[in-house]
């Protein structure tokens, strides 16, 4: 994989978290993994002191984003966050959120002005950053709120392009799943399930598939809300009355998709083969298939942004952090993924919908 060009943008995320370990472990693979280059958005300090708590023998080197890429082959490049990070390993505490949400920010200023390849994020807790007033359900939403402040408005203050809808796929070599409805308690998915969100979130799969995956037609399979998919209409109607006229309205757009499916039967090997990604109706229909098949070389993808933004499957594992037990392929499939999409021969920015 090519080191020249800019770096890849990799955010500290939860300073508490596995975060700073797998950044420091995916660095030391970075020849065996052929990794691209990447600058860590975070504080030298950190980084240094999580080394060293790990036994791990990492150069760290504080740099601009000019620079990262030819210090990568000898030292973990290090842009400086210029915040105090005091979180310990496990425990997040009050310069957590502001840290996390700084690298955010910096890396969207990055990639936005060609400084970065594209974003990689390391996991936030949620719960942490709600707690210091994040009112953004994750990275997600809140990469497109970034991405639409980005794109300004006009003179005369009307929005010069609409903000970008984003779209959550969690992309492995065996399965791609996209859940349609994402942070939201389940009790509430029913209502926000519409045919215009199914649809919409449809299109942007079929188009950033071909766009930057480079599927010339892809297919994708629309799983049902209810158990057999509403068996036509007796186990709830939702799948009769929204998933299915979704599903024709992706068909007559010229999209190659089928359902809704029964969810139970959607995942199985030979299932597998007949999609190039499974639309879901909720976050856990979506995730657990594909955490159960591919935790460790699983990676999170939001579709619909004008930049590439790729983050492993997991979280902040505040239960083996700083112990030298995280295991860093998420990370490191994340990585090679963000270079794949934003590289030569792939479209950087995808064509608007
Ligand atoms: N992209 C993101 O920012 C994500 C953030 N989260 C956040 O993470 C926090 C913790 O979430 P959990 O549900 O506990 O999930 P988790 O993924 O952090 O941990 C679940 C289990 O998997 C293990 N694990 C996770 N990653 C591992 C790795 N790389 N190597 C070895 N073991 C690993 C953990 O030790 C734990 O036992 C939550 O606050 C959630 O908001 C969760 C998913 C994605
Ligand atoms: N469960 C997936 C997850 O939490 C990722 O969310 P995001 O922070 O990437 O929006």
């Amino acid at each position: 994989m090519s080191r020249a060009g800019p770096p890849l943008a990799l955010t500290l995320g939860e300073p508490a978290g596995i975060g700073p370990d797998i950044s420091l472990l995916a660095w030391q693979r970075r020849d065996v993994a052929a990794l691209p280059a990447f600058a860590l958005l975070a504080t030298p300090e950190l980084m240094r002191t999580r080394a060293e708590a790990l036994g791990l023998a990492v150069p760290v080197e504080r740099v601009g984003f000019g620079d990262a890429a030819a210090v990568f082959p000898r030292a973990l490049p290090v842009v400086d966050l210029g915040l105090p990070v005091t979180a310990a390993p496990g425990t997040p505490d009050a310069t957590s959120a502001s840290a996390a949400i700084a690298a955010i920010d910096r890396a969207v200023a990055a990639v936005t002005t060609g400084e970065a390849a594209a974003i990689v994020t390391n996991p936030i807790a949620k719960h942490v950053l709600y707690a210091a007033g994040f009112r953004q359900p994750g990275h997600t939403e809140y990469l497109a709120e970034l991405a639409g402040r980005r794109a300004g408005a006009a003179p005369g203050g009307a929005p010069r392009e609409a903000p970008p809808r984003p779209v959550m796929m969690l992309w492995s070599p065996t399965l791609a799943v996209v859940p349609v409805t994402i942070h939201v308690a389940l009790a509430r998915v029913p209502d926000l399930l519409t045919r215009e969100l199914i649809v919409a979130t449809g299109r942007i799969v079929a188009r950033d598939l071909v766009a930057r995956f480079g599927i010339a037609r892809p297919r994708l399979a629309v799983a049902g809300l209810d158990p057999h998919a509403g068996e036509g209409g007796s186990i709830g109607t939702a799948d009769r009355d929204v998933v299915a006229p979704a599903v024709a309205a992706l068909v007559a757009a010229g999209i190659a998709a089928r359902g809704p499916l029964p969810a139970d039967t959607l995942f199985h090997a030979a299932a597998r083969k007949t999609y190039d990604a499974a639309l879901c109706m909720y976050h856990d229909q979506a995730l657990i298939p594909i955490k159960t098949l591919a935790f460790h070389d699983a990676v999170n993808v939001t579709l619909g942004l004008p930049f590439v933004r790729t983050s492993p499957d997991h979280g902040t594992a505040f239960d083996i952090a700083g112990t030298g037990t995280a295991d860093p392929s998420s990370l490191i499939a994340a990585l090679r993924l963000a270079a794949r999409l934003a590289g030569p021969g792939r479209t950087a920015r995808a064509a608007v919908a």
